[in-house]
Parts: structure tokens; sequence; C-alpha cells
């Protein structure tokens, strides 16, 4: 589906991206997490052809994205802030959509416009942050392309069309499974919907792994500072506080009994940290 090999984007003198390598041969639902300015953006670019890399090898589908106009017609990108033309309306962009994917289900997007209680024809550029939001995802699953990647699908979203957003796109990939790529850096918002997750970091992904296994990332640990330092040995940690003689560490192991029963002894307090305050603290430099 998608194979990044040690790809590496300058934007003029700036390094963006240094040696990425990303590879995802099963149709899945993925996200990629970062926070601002980690990459997210620019990889997406990249996996979508919009721009070249300086270095490394790009493939999606067998083929270079990059100007390949045919390799294109099998990948949608939908980006954060979409350029929809100024005059569009939603039957309009609906039209444009049929038009560049072969793959269109027409039906799919009158129901998820349906879903979304979008008006047709009021123009684009005269709706709200999440309607606009609403329309990439419209546009992103009726598309039915072999590689989808959205740009931030959340963004704007309440809670209530948040939730209708998950039930199309669980729906739309059951019906046609693909690599549908997500980008966000609030992880709680698609975490349930993805199989893997990508964090990138320091300007490349440091990790692509199962998200089952990912969240049982990271163990809070507090209580009197000798005690917790004794516990912790020779851990990595990546958060630490301070609260007069208490201190409180999150270090960067598997929540396991072995760790709970071990700490319920030595009078430690223990907890899993989050997933998302645990990917925080993964990629703060300092702490170590
Ligand atoms: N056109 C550009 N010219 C120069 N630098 C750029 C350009 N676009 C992005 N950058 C820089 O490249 C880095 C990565 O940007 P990118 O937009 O890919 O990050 P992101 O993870 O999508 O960020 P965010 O979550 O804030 O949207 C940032 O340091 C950004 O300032």
């Amino acid at each position: 589906m998608i194979k990044m090999q040690n790809v590496s984007f300058q934007y003029g003198d700036f390094t963006a991206l240094d040696s990425v390598s990303l590879h995802e041969k099963e149709p899945i639902i993925a996200g990629l997490w970062g926070r601002n300015g980690a990459g997210k953006t620019t990889l997406m670019k990249l996996l979508s052809g919009l721009e070249k890399p300086t270095s490394g090898d790009i493939l999606v589908n067998t083929t270079s994205p990059y100007n390949n106009s045919e390799a294109m017609k099998h990948v949608t990108y939908m980006q954060e802030n979409h350029p929809f033309s100024q005059h569009w309306s939603v039957n309009d962009a609906l039209r444009f959509g049929a038009y560049f994917n072969p793959q269109w289900d027409q039906s799919w997007a009158e129901y998820l416009v349906e879903l979304f209680e979008l008006p047709g024809k009021k123009k684009i550029n005269k709706f709200s942050k999440g309607m606009q939001t609403m329309v990439k995802i419209v546009i992103g699953l009726a598309s039915k392309a072999p590689v989808t990647i959205m740009d931030e699908p959340t963004n704007g979203l309440d809670a209530h069309m948040r939730k209708k957003f998950y039930q199309a796109l669980l729906e739309s990939y059951e019906d046609d499974p693909r690599f549908i790529f997500l980008s966000t850096h609030h992880i709680d918002e698609i975490e349930s919907l993805c199989e893997k997750i990508a964090v990138i970091h320091a300007k490349t992904i440091i990790r692509y792994e199962e998200t089952d296994q990912l969240k049982q990332q990271g163990i809070l640990l507090s209580g009197e500072e000798s005690l917790v330092r004794d516990f912790i040995k020779s851990s990595i940690i990546i958060e630490e506080r301070r609260l007069g003689k208490q201190i409180s560490v999150m270090i960067d192991q598997r929540y396991t009994e072995e760790w709970e029963q071990l700490a319920n002894q030595k009078g430690v307090s223990i907890e899993k940290a989050p997933l998302q305050d645990y990917l925080v603290s993964v990629t703060t430099e300092g702490v170590r």
C-alpha cells in the first residue's frame, strides 16, 4: 500500500523530515500522531504526490506518487485547510469528487451529506469550520480511494458530529477495506478507530505500532522520592514532577500486573499513563 524508505524533505534550507521510513502493506486504518510542527502535513503531502522528496524513495501502490497523475487516481488527500473553490457548493464538490476519483461512490456521498445534515446548495466558504471538515470527510470517504489520507479529520467537529464521523468511517472501511491514514495531535480523537499508530517526532517516524501495544506503554509512579527512585532503578524517566518530598514520574515501560504487584509491595502508587500524556512525554526533550 505505502512505503517510505529513508525519505528526507527540505523547504529551502530547512529540513522538515529526515530519514523517514514507514511501510504498510495491509489495508488498515492508521493514525499519524505528532505535536505541532512535527511534520504530519509534510509527510502526507509527500505520500499524496504534492511534494517531491529531497532524497529517499516513496511508493504508493507500487508507484512513485510525485507528478504521477495515473497513480494519483488511487489516492485521495483531504488537507487540513482544503482549498475548495470560493464558488463551490457541496453539490459542486461532489461533482468534482466524482470526476477525479475513479472509485467514487455517489450513493455513499449522498448518504454522508444527509448524515452530516449539510445543505447541498450553500457555498462551502460560508460554512463553519466544523461543516467544512464534514465536506472533507464526505469527499474523502466517498472517493473510496485505495489510499485515503485525511489531515486532522476531526478538526472543529463537536462530540456529536465526531461520533457520526467514527460511525461513517468504520462503515465505509468495512464495506471497502483500504489504507486510511488520519493525522491528529489529540490521539484520543482517533485512537479507537486506528489499528496502528505512527508517531512523528524530531523530523522522523519514531514508532509505528499496533494501537493496543502502544496503549500499554507508560507507567505513572508516585510516592516518597527515595522509595520511587529505588523502585524504578534504571528505567527511563520521561516525565517528572515534584511536590515537597513526594515525586511523580512517568517511565517508559509496559504496564503489567508484575509492575503493579511490585509497586504495591514497595508502597509506591502506580497507574497506567493515558496514551496522550505518554506520547507527549516521549516527544518532550529534557527529563531522562
Ligand atoms: N512552506 C513551508 N516553508 C517552510 N517551512 C515549512 C513550510 N511548511 C511547513 N514548514 C515547516 O515544516 C515543519 C513541519 O510542518 P508541518 O506543517 O508538516 O507540521 P505538522 O505536524 O502538520 O504541524 P501542525 O500539527 O501544527 O499542523 C514545521 O517546522 C514548519 O514550520
